[in-house]
């Protein structure tokens, strides 16, 4: 694994909001599963949402990557209002070809690898930058090799996903994602679906992404990483946030009872 130099926790920090979500509502049929969500990540900051099953953590995310559309409110990436385009005072929905370029700059990384079985490592990273972004193939095999050497993979590039373990093959899904040169990286219960002695290389990975000076938003009940790597922790329940701040003051002095209890059930 490529060293990568740590970076003090607080230089990480930065005021400016690269992700600005305004009272986001987002409904599948009658049922409301986001109610009213406002949040801002700062550049090169680590936001962790907790919070329990149902609670619309997942929803929040894949709206935040217009792979759901949001009922009201906005969702402002880097400047940019996601789903639509500003023309002077004017908002106008955007194209299907503008928004896969807007969400080639938000990585997601899913519970489940979601790797094509069918191809290697290797070429499951390749596979977006040459498809999608129009790289040149020896350009983005150089990268792609580049990415699994930084997630502990470097000797792994001709293995297909059968023969790689889950956690191997979630790092080889983050190689994936970082391949496309994301300004945001979005983890959706990255571990979850890994056996327990697999956990620690892949937040591991995310631990030096987030000293690289990535803006991530994590979903996961990994109280150990939101402690120690989260810069904000947002605790939602009920499709709202129900308490928000310092990892020190949401998981160690949590002012809601909400909050305390689900605490209690994940430690
Ligand atoms: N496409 C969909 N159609 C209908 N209902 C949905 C859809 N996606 C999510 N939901 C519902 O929205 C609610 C919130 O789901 P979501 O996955 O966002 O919660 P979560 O907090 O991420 O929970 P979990 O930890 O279980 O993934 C759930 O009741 C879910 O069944």
């Amino acid at each position: 694994m490529s060293i990568i130099l740590p970076v003090e926790h607080s230089t990480r920090t930065s005021p400016i909001p690269l992700v600005e979500i305004r009272r986001v509502r987002k409904s599948f049929g009658a049922h409301q599963v986001l109610r009213d969500v406002s949040l801002a990540v700062p550049a090169g900051t680590v936001t962790v949402l907790l919070g329990p099953s149902g609670s619309g953590k997942s929803t929040l995310l894949r709206c935040i990557n217009h792979l759901e559309t949001i009922d009201g409110g906005r969702i402002i990436v880097d400047g940019e209002l996601i789903g639509y385009r500003q023309s002077g005072h004017n908002a106008h929905e955007m194209t299907p070809r503008q928004i896969a370029r807007q969400r080639r700059g938000i990585g997601m990384v899913f519970q489940r690898f979601n790797l094509f079985p069918h191809m290697t490592a290797l070429e499951n990273i390749i596979e977006a930058p040459i498809g999608i972004a129009g790289r040149p193939r020896t350009q983005a095999k150089t990268r792609a090799k580049q990415l699994l050497d930084r997630v502990g993979l470097a000797d792994f590039a001709a293995h297909y996903p059968a023969q790689l373990s889950g956690g191997q093959q979630q790092r080889v899904a983050i190689a994936r994602a970082l391949a496309m040169d994301p300004k945001l990286m979005l983890f959706d219960e990255p571990t979850s679906a890994l056996d327990p002695e697999l956990v620690g290389d892949v937040l591991d990975v995310m631990r030096e992404l987030a000293n690289d000076g990535m803006t991530m938003i994590v979903v996961t009940h990994e109280i150990g990483f939101a402690r120690g790597v989260a810069d904000q922790v947002v605790f939602m329940d009920g499709g709202v946030v129900v308490e928000s701040g310092r990892p020190e003051d949401v998981l160690d002095g949590p002012q809601r009872q909400r909050t305390r209890n689900f605490l209690e059930s994940v430690r």
